[in-house]
């Protein structure tokens, strides 16, 4: 029922305006998902090759689409070995990981749009997790994501205590919004970055005041606890050359960039602190989680580029406790899942995320409740990021 009969692949825009490969299959009795690949502006070394749109998708119908023709879309394995065959690659620079990722997203939609389940249940099964994730919402930005702002790439409204994945979406709407008042009140003027975030022309030290204090007013607000993380993305500040990490005119040695996290993580009590050290420094990774992992996620974006090779060497080094997950970093929905269950039997907390380049697909909120991730990263206001909280929204409600 769920054999591939058809697979069309074309380009659209993402929400920088770049193209990017979407999806179409189709299968024997009607079935039909489709699927579009998102794109990161900082991206890992380490991370699966995005192909230019049109090459990727040249190189797809050529060598994966006749492959796919006749595998059930239900098997989701399948479906992935077959796109790794077709590529025969370690790293889907043959194919392009953008093609890879459009089509095993589509066909799982397919795969569910048959069996006339939501996808998070396709993928998760009868017996997933009754919980939600929460979600991790990007209210101020700068780095890779938006110039003359922060250093630090993202910081991040954390509601860790909302009752419903409903309250917690609105909650980091209402930090974002309370974000522009107090800029506002500072005579602050804020674009906004790549995800939706403020991004002002301020110090990290004035940002950290600012979210701070935009935290709080919403928390008296709902009455509940939301605390807040980063996203500091320190491969992207970490200078080879100068073995530093560069913020500007300042530079940071590894041992002062571990003291400097470790000091912030205390002083606002991070919930989360994402990339804090250079995506090869597994040692400098395992010496701060050695200092504050029992405070707060210490999380692997870069690091661990959702490879399950690399996620086993920073096990092996305690390099951190939690992982970011992100399907286009690695190709394929059956490579993420083999990340995340790396990641649980670890002890490892999950968070599945999307990139600063997006588009409509919701496929990660499905993919988040399916793997009963503790978090889930996809911006806070705007249309790509938005499609994505309100199909949790629509999840929860049993709404899909
Ligand atoms: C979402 C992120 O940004 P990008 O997609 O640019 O890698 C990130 O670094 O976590
Ligand atoms: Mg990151």
């Amino acid at each position: 029922m769920t054999r591939i009969t058809g697979i069309s692949l074309r380009r659209v825009l993402d929400s920088r305006g770049n193209p990017t490969v979407e999806a179409d299959v189709l299968t024997e009795s009607g079935g039909f998902g489709r699927g579009a690949a998102p794109s990161g502006a900082s991206t890992g070394e380490y991370e699966a090759i995005e192909l230019p749109a049109n090459e990727s998708i040249a190189k797809a119908r050529e060598h994966a689409v006749p492959r796919l023709e006749g595998v059930y879309a239900g098997d989701q394995r399948a479906v992935d070995n077959a796109l790794r065959a077709a590529d025969g690659t370690d790293d889907f620079s043959a194919i392009g990981a953008n093609s890879a990722v459009a089509i095993s997203m589509a066909a799982a939609k397919a795969a569910a749009d048959v069996l006339g389940a939501p996808l998070y249940q396709h993928l998760g099964g009868a017996f997933r997790g009754e919980n939600f994730p929460i979600p991790l919402g990007n209210v101020v930005g700068g780095g890779e994501h938006a110039k003359e702002a922060t250093h630090i790439q993202e910081f991040l409204a954390a509601p860790v205590g909302a009752p419903s994945v409903s309250e917690a979406v609105f909650a980091n709407a209402a930090v974002h919004a309370a974000v522009a008042d107090v800029l506002d009140e500072r005579g602050v003027p804020a674009a906004k970055g790549d995800e939706g975030a403020w991004a002002p022309p301020i110090s990290d030290a004035e940002a950290f005041e600012v979210v701070e204090e935009a935290v709080d007013r919403v928390e008296e607000e709902v009455g509940f606890e939301i605390r807040f993380g980063l996203d500091m993305a320190a491969a992207e500040l970490y200078d080879d050359d100068r073995e530093a990490y560069v913020y500007g005119d300042e530079a940071k040695s590894t041992d002062e960039q571990v003291e400097y996290v470790a000091g912030l993580v205390d002083e606002y009590d991070l919930a989360y602190v994402e990339d804090p050290l250079d995506e090869n420094d597994y040692e400098a990774f395992a010496e701060l989680t050695d200092r504050v992992g029992d405070r707060t996620l210490i999380c692997g974006d870069d690091l661990f580029v959702t490879n399950v090779e690399r996620l086993r060497e920073g096990i092996d080094v305690g390099a951190a406790n939690s992982i970011l997950i992100k399907p286009n970093q690695i190709g394929t929905l059956s490579d993420a899942f083999d990340a995340v269950e790396l990641a649980s039997r670890n002890g490892y907390e999950t968070v599945i995320s999307h990139r600063s380049g997006e588009t409509e697909d919701t496929t990660i909120a499905h993919l988040a409740v399916a793997t009963d991730a503790g978090f889930i990263k996809t911006g806070t206001v705007g249309g790509e990021r938005t499609a994505k909280l309100n199909e949790l929204v629509r999840i929860a409600d049993d709404a899909v």
